[in-house]
């Protein structure tokens, strides 16, 4: 896992400036709630294919980020897809946002990366290191001393225990449970549902009770 800053997750209300979400789909819009939770009140969505006038709550879309950026400006990277998540962060050059929500949880000496998103509900146990670009969606419990690696993505109620170990871009289904000090190898699929009782070492998709290879 490459170093990513600590950011510091004990409160993020009142800010000011401009976020630009980038995307205009479901995580966009999830990312939304969340930066509102967390105290932004100036956001925009940006995406290509907007039409004129699109808009998600009280928050227009446009298809471009404007060329002159303000220093107070952050973007959110919000593609769902784990490595379309990827080309934006790389493409990003200006300053990437966290967004962590007010409901989230944080044990002791947790640590997320820069352009992560901590959906309403999530915990992140003490001692968890989590990558750059990662959902932890809503509800998903990241338990003590576990590592997340970069673009990965751990969906809603899904669960991974302590000191597990997940690589980068692999995607953890709705409510499956990774069980504890196990390894998941990069690029793999976890179904929803799924339980993960041993290591998996090899990239692919993975489903069932316990998670075997469907392909
Ligand atoms: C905020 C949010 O909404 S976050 C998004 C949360 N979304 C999820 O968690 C979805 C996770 N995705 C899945 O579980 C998907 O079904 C995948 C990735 C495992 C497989 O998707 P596909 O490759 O399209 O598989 P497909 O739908 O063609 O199914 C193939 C077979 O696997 C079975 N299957 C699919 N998913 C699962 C699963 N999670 N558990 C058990 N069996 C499954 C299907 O029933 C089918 O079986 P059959 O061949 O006997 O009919």
């Amino acid at each position: 896992m490459v170093p990513f800053p600590v950011i510091d997750t004990s409160t993020s209300s009142n800010l000011t400036g401009h976020l630009f979400i980038l995307g205009f789909g479901g995580h966009a819009r999830s990312a939304a709630d969340v930066a509102v939770s967390a105290g932004w009140s100036n956001i925009t969505f940006v995406d290509r294919n907007v039409i004129d006038g699109e808009h998600f709550s009280a928050y227009h879309a446009i298809r471009e980020l404007p060329e002159v950026q303000r220093p107070d400006w952050q973007v959110f990277p919000a593609a769902g897809d784990n490595s379309r998540r990827r080309a934006q962060i790389e493409a990003t050059t200006a300053k990437l946002a966290t967004l962590v929500s007010s409901s989230a949880r944080f044990g002791l000496e947790a640590i997320v990366g820069e352009a992560t998103f901590v959906g309403h509900g999530a915990h992140v146990g003490p001692g968890a290191i989590v990558g750059r670009g990662v959902i932890l969606n809503t509800q998903s419990i990241v338990e003590h001393e576990v590592r997340i690696g970069d673009y990965a993505h751990v969906s809603v109620n899904a669960v991974v225990a302590g000191r597990a170990r997940i690589g980068r871009n692999v995607f953890v289904g709705a409510g499956a449970v990774v069980i504890d000090s196990i390894s998941v190898c990069d690029d793999v699929v976890i179904g929803a549902g799924a339980v993960v009782s041993s290591s998996i070492d090899e990239a692919g998709v993975y489903v069932g009770v316990p998670a075997r290879r469907m392909k």
